[in-house]
């Protein structure tokens, strides 16, 4: 998968495959990274991308044309790709887009600044427009590498088996149970029975329990979206019947 960065700090955009799955990613080419900055493509010799807004106001709003030279060239490059802004605007990112987008052949990730884009460049180049969050950060490159963390370790051959277990509970969209390690005796606190029993039949099943269990108590509504089969009702069932 091929994604093109478009921001004015290609410099922190590219330290993402610098580490974790994104630099597993690289490595084993699954992920090939180049960014794009939009002041190669201004046309005044200040080299300027931001201008005043219409209509006054505080801030500096970013010029359609350089964005939408510099979205030409990665398109060029890439071949067709779809483009991401990352926005407060946009719609929440969550796991089933990082699904989604990592089944794309190319993206351009679209970093803005400032108070943000010119409209007309958004409605008119602009594929998908997301948010991480109801918060405002300094840029998108912060969400764009976000982006590209969640996307690369859902790349095929980048996740180990034994790790891709990890994607299953939260793609399933429960939260994921509790770990327990070494020591097994920490501050007086102990390690739950069944995970010292070595039957993992049970562990699996308990693990499940918790899964669903943990998801009731801190995101219920989480499992308003879940078609739950009768066994998983049930394991939730005990779970809430042992809260009280
Ligand atoms: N929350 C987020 N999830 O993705 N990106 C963010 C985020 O806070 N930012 C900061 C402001 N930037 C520029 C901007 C300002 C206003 C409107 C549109 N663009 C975009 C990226």
């Amino acid at each position: 998968m091929k994604i093109d960065v478009i921001t004015l700090f290609p410099e922190l955009v590219e330290q993402v495959t610098q580490h974790g799955m994104p630099r597993i990613a690289a490595e084993g080419g699954q992920l090939q990274l180049s960014t794009r900055n939009p002041r190669d493509y201004s046309t005044n010799k200040w080299r300027r991308v931001d201008a005043r807004p219409y209509g006054g106001g505080p801030g500096m709003v970013m010029e359609a044309e350089p964005l939408a030279a510099a979205i030409g060239d990665a398109r060029a490059m890439l071949g067709s790709a779809r483009v991401l802004y990352l926005s407060p605007q946009g719609s929440r990112f969550d796991q089933r887009w990082a699904q989604r987008l990592s089944e794309e052949p190319a993206l351009v990730l679209l970093c803005g600044r400032y108070e943000g884009l010119d409209e007309r460049l958004v409605r008119q180049e602009v594929d998908f427009e997301l948010s991480l969050g109801d918060f405002v950060l300094s840029g998108g490159e912060l969400a764009a590498m976000t982006v590209i963390d969640a996307i690369a370790r859902l790349l095929p051959g980048v996740l180990g088996d034994e790790q891709s277990a990890v994607n299953d509970s939260f793609s399933a969209g429960l939260l994921d149970h509790p770990h327990w390690t070494r020591p097994e005796l920490w501050r007086d606190a102990g390690v739950p029975e069944v995970l010292m029993s070595g039957d993992h039949a049970k562990i699996a099943r308990w693990r499940r329990q918790q899964a669903l269990g943990q998801t009731w108590l801190k995101r219920p509504e989480l499992l308003e979206g879940l078609e739950l089969d009768e066994d998983s009702r049930t394991l939730l069932r005990e779970f809430i019947a042992q809260q009280r």
